[in-house]
């Protein structure tokens, strides 16, 4: 592991390089957006050059898609993909049963439309990610520009319906103008503190005009693989109930981590 990354940058990378054993050659894989999965982007890219991993990649953001082609792993559309295996993730909460609060990137729309076109969805995370109840990270929620304002009055209104008691909710800025997500729309952070049923408020805000997702991701992740700065990684599978601590021995070329200020 190159000396000089941070114990957090540690911790990203050997959840990424452990995730990243799971993939196979001839696979589909969704990739995600973030720190973290920059690192799983640059492990890829290394078994890719190393073994000749023939691999397709469906990003799920601009800068995602950027690293990728800079790194040399084939990427395609999801039109293109139509149905992909597996898509690795970063998130920015993770309960115990895997539901995950994602968008701090602003890449929310995307992640979840390729993470449910996947048959399988790995997170990928540094141990400060896994909380017992979602909703100390402001929840983002995708709306459409036209009419924002109403748009987020009417989630407001819907927060009082549903008894919420912190409600403060913000639109996302980038310098003084709305931050325009991949595909143009804005993003309207709720900063609820905790997030009684995650379920029940996902489905709520989609029904609301001019929201067109929230960064609640319901059964959808089925592993998590938990990183440590010491190489130590904890996978956790959903599905299987099970949990295995293991430890990453790696000697990777430093220069897989030349290519971007991620
Ligand atoms: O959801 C995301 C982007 O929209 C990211 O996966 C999430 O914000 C985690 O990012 P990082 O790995 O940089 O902590």
């Amino acid at each position: 592991m190159p000396a000089d990354l941070s114990p957090i940058d540690k911790a990203k990378f050997v959840a990424a390089k452990r995730a990243v054993e799971f993939v196979e050659s001839g696979m589909k894989l969704g990739l995600g957006t973030g720190s973290t999965a920059a690192w799983m982007v640059r492990c890829l890219a290394e078994r890719i050059r190393e073994e000749g991993l023939k691999v397709q990649g469906v990003p799920t953001s601009t800068r995602t898609a950027e690293l990728a082609q800079q790194l040399g792993v084939p990427v395609v559309s999801l039109d293109e993909a139509k149905w992909l295996d597996l898509t690795i993730d970063g998130a920015d909460e993770i309960d115990p049963m895997l539901n995950l609060i994602k968008g701090g990137g602003a890449a929310l729309l995307q992640e979840k439309i390729v993470a449910t076109a996947s048959d399988q969805m790995i997170v990928i995370a540094d141990a400060a990610k896994e909380v017992a109840q979602l909703g100390a990270f402001p929840l983002p929620v995708e709306v459409i520009p036209f009419g924002w304002q109403t748009t987020k009055a009417l989630i407001e209104e819907t927060l009082v319906s549903l008894d919420v008691l912190n409600r403060d909710v913000t639109l996302r800025m980038n310098g003084d103008a709305p931050l325009v997500t991949d595909e143009a729309n804005y993003i309207i952070d709720l900063h609820l503190k905790r997030i009684g049923n995650p379920r029940q408020l996902a489905m709520v805000l989609n029904q609301i005009p001019g929201v067109v997702e929230n960064g609640l991701f319901i059964d959808i992740c089925d592993i998590v693989v938990i990183g440590h700065g010491d190489g130590r990684v904890q996978v956790r599978d959903i599905n299987a109930g099970s949990t295995s601590d293991e430890r990453i021995e790696f000697a990777p070329a430093d220069n897989i981590f030349a290519d971007s200020d991620d």
